[in-house]
């Protein structure tokens, strides 16, 4: 059979089911690219119909180089070749199946199949982190990758450089399904014609439930995998809103992402007659007012839409996912709020939506309903390439279900080392150790799989429960440097996969610190049925016992929250570094930990442990200045240790005058500071409660105004915000007070 007659077949096959058909070509790189214009022109496929990704140019039809591979995501295309000779990755696959239309083609140029694990390409090169190298690096995800497109039905493979087709690609036929196509609900508020814009049934519905906006106090979560039409539900919605006279903002991590609420919105409002004017610059349409109510949807950035602009009536946030907590959370204090988030990213959306923000949502005062939309738009409902894509880049895994492992307990789990080969020749148990993780974090995308399976770097622990993964953590090796690679970094390189080396290193000057070695946990996650219960505590004390003797330290770096710092700080990590930036995807600032296991690592915690605390003051009245204090105060009690205040008498004075007697803080306030840092790294040794604490942090350390101080945490007055400040230092005099600062006080308590 001839490359041409097979596209000519699996595309005929992919047109009667409207769903996509994969052509894998392998073999030579230019017998592979001759042989995708064949497939292309024996299916037929128009040039302009036609992307192909490639490090490669001069091509008669639409090219991207795989660093682009983004830009289709969300666009609809008949023919995407991807061209995987070079700057192949397992993201850029993910990122260029879902463009591919019903009826069309996913043409994968590759090495021969049995060649290819054992080729290195550049994302192979960039697994291999110093101390390691390339030869360190496996091809166990290729080789996994290789046997999906070996089994999996819909898939056709053709050797192009002797000729032989190897599968043809046929699959079975699709179950009938019933009708699935879109009607206008009995009773609706929205526009009929809203309605009639549906593609599928499960887009009405979902309009249906983005109805509830129209009243404030309503939310709405419409969750989807990608192509769907969540982005034009949201449109149709955001139109229907502001022709009834609603003012609807709508965001998105970037207008691009938000475009297609637009185009949607648009038509609909032109087609209703209640288009007013569209601003394209400002990206702004407005609707003809009813009722003396100018309706309008308008896009504004993340950070804008969070102060609630000219306060709105309704907030639609897509691909909420992408975005941070802190931002998602401000939407929880506009009028009416919807939430359209992506399942199984591609790009990495992860499960970060419902992990970290959907208890939030659930605890407010809305009230939430759910939408969800299972019917794909561009291609019908069991495609095979989709579920191809799914399995070959585990994007629907999930962790196991909660009978499985609802009884685990610390003493009903056991330990493991698991290894890549393991994980390759389970798929149960990959499934289960990544899906945990991606369920837990914010961003797990289909590099991470390979980094699993491959990186020379990683270890993977878990702990099981008669066999299910009931806790998991991922370990990188770092450190153990040379002294070149250490120079290189202080001056100014970059080391890959070396993060605590590299921080020490270059940001707080420490050409020494690369020379331990050390084990960062990654990633940790528990199964949501059984936090809690001491399962992340017990993996860690594991991890601890398994590397006593090979490495010199643990450590970790991640998104501070106070009970996260809390949970590290219990399993004996203590706080080293708190970052000066926000993380662009928690929107936290991140905590660097570290646990010893030898002398050297004792070293090194101590001595950043103490330089942490000789900054962290100014820091804080600095670029920290917006740091909660509640995160603030846990790290620095996490930093461990004790800190002498060291005042002067005259200092003494002063301290006591503000808190027992007549006195003012602003006399001295860096003697107030250095009694505020010694109090919050032992808050034990004079307790004081919560909001004082806070108090010390934002007043003392951060140097905000008292105004705002005392609004935030609820004073009456700032006239009270100050006495309670001079009330917080009583015990701190009592506790820490020199023989002079005791006779002072003794002039007014006797
Ligand atoms: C590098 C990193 O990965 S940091 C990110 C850590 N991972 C995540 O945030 C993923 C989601 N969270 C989880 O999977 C779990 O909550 C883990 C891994 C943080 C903790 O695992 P668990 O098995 O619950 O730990 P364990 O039972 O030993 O300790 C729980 C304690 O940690 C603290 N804690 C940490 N995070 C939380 C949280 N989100 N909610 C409640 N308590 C928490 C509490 O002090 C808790 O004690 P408590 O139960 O008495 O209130
Ligand atoms: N009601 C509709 N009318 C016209 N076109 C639609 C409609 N719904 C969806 N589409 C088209 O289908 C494609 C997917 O829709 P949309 O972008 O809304 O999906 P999504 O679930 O947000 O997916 P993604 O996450 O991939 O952006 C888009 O090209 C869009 O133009």
């Amino acid at each position: 059979m001839d490359i041409a007659a097979l596209a000519a077949d699996a595309r005929a096959a992919a047109t009667r089911a409207n769903h996509r058909r994969l052509v894998v070509l392998a073999g030579d790189r230019d017998a592979c690219v001759d042989a995708a214009f064949d497939v292309l022109c024996g299916a037929d496929v128009p040039d302009e119909e036609t992307t192909i990704v490639s490090s490669r140019e001069g091509f008669r039809f639409e090219r991207l180089h795989p660093k682009q591979a983004g830009e289709l995501l969300g666009s609809t295309r008949t023919a995407v070749v991807c061209d995987a000779h070079e700057e192949f990755s397992p993201n850029v696959v993910g990122r260029l199946v879902g463009a591919v239309d019903g009826g069309g083609l996913f043409v994968l140029l590759a090495p021969p199949l049995d060649e290819w694990p054992a080729r290195v390409g550049s994302f192979e090169k960039s697994l291999a982190v110093p101390p390691f190298s390339v030869s360190d690096v496996t091809g166990r995800f290729r080789e996994r990758l290789v046997s999906t497109l070996r089994d999996h039905p819909g898939v056709a493979i053709a050797n192009v450089d002797d000729g032989v087709v190897e599968r043809d690609g046929s699959a079975p036929s699709p179950p009938d399904v019933g009708d699935r196509s879109p009607s206008v609900p009995r009773e609706h508020s929205f526009p009929r014609l809203a309605y009639e814009s549906c593609l599928t049934g499960d887009q009405s519905r979902a309009l249906r439930a983005l109805e509830r906006l129209s009243h404030p106090g309503e939310a709405v979560v419409a969750e989807a995998d990608r192509g769907r039409g969540k982005s034009a539900a949201a449109g149709l919605a955001a139109a229907s809103l502001a022709a009834a006279g609603r003012d609807v903002v709508v965001t998105a991590p970037s207008y691009r992402s938000a475009e297609e609420v637009f185009v949607r919105a648009e038509t609909l409002l032109s087609d209703l007659d209640a288009l007013a004017g569209h601003d394209a610059e400002a990206h702004l349409l407005r609707a003809t007012p009813t009722n003396a109510e100018s309706g309008r949807v308008r896009f504004a950035d993340p950070p804008t839409a969070a102060t609630l602009p000219d306060d709105p009536d309704v907030v639609l946030v897509d691909e909420a996912a992408a975005l941070p907590v802190r931002l998602l959370s401000s939407f929880l204090d506009a009028p009416a709020a919807g939430f359209f988030t992506t399942v199984h990213g591609y790009e990495g959306a992860g499960r970060g939506f419902s992990v970290r923000f959907r208890d939030t949502l659930d605890a407010s005062d809305f009230t939430v309903t759910d939408a969800q939309l299972d019917e794909p738009i561009r291609y019908a409902r069991g495609d095979p390439v989709e579920s191809w894509a799914f399995r070959a880049l585990l994007l629907d895994a999930r962790p196991p279900v909660d009978p499985l492992v609802e009884d685990a307990t610390p003493d009903t789990v056991e330990y493991r080392a698991v290894s890549p080969s393991e994980l390759l020749a389970d798929d149960h148990l990959l499934s289960e150790a990544f899906g945990l993780l991606v369920f837990a974090h914010y961003r797990t995308e289909p590099n991470d799989l390979a980094r699993l399976l491959d990186a020379p770097n990683l270890e993977l622990r878990a702990l099981l429960h008669e066999g299910h993964v009931a806790s998991v953590a991922l370990l990188a090796r770092e450190g153990g440097l040379n002294a070149e690679t250490r120079r290189s970094m202080y001056d100014g390189a970059r080391v890959r996969g070396n993060m605590l080396p590299d921080v020490f290193t270059s940001q707080l000057r420490d050409e020494e610190a690369g020379v331990p070695v050390g084990y960062r946990v990654m990633r940790i996650a528990t199964h949501h049925a059984v936090r809690s219960r001491g399962l992340g505590s017990r993996l860690l004390a594991e991890v601890r016992r398994e590397f006593d003797d090979s490495a010199d330290y643990l450590g970790v770096g991640y998104g501070a929250t106070p009970e996260l710092l809390s949970f590290w700080e219990a399993n004996g990590y203590s706080t080293v570094h708190l970052s000066t930036t926000r993380n662009a995807t928690s929107g936290e600032y991140s905590a660097l930990m570290l646990r010893p296991l030898s002398a050297a690592g004792a070293a090194l915690r101590d001595r950043h442990a103490e330089w942490f605390l000789d900054r962290i003051s100014a820091v804080l009245s600095d670029p920290l200045r917006d740091l909660d204090p509640d995160v603030a105060r846990a790290a620095i009690r996490a930093c461990g240790g004790a800190r002498d205040p060291s005042l002067s008498d005259r200092e003494w004075r002063v301290v006591v005058g503000a808190s027992y007697g007549p006195g003012i803080y602003s006399a001295a306030p860096e003697a107030f500071r250095r009694l505020a840092l010694a109090h919050l790294v032992s808050p034990d040794r004079a307790p004081l409660d919560a909001r004082a604490e806070r108090l010390l942090v934002r007043k003392v350390l951060q140097g905000r105004p008292w105004t705002p101080v005392s609004e935030e945490l609820g004073y009456v007055s700032e006239g009270q915000c100050m006495r309670a400040l001079g009330d917080a230092y009583k015990p701190l005099v009592d506790e820490y007070g020199t023989e002079s600062a005791r006779e002072e006080r003794a002039r007014y308590t006797e």
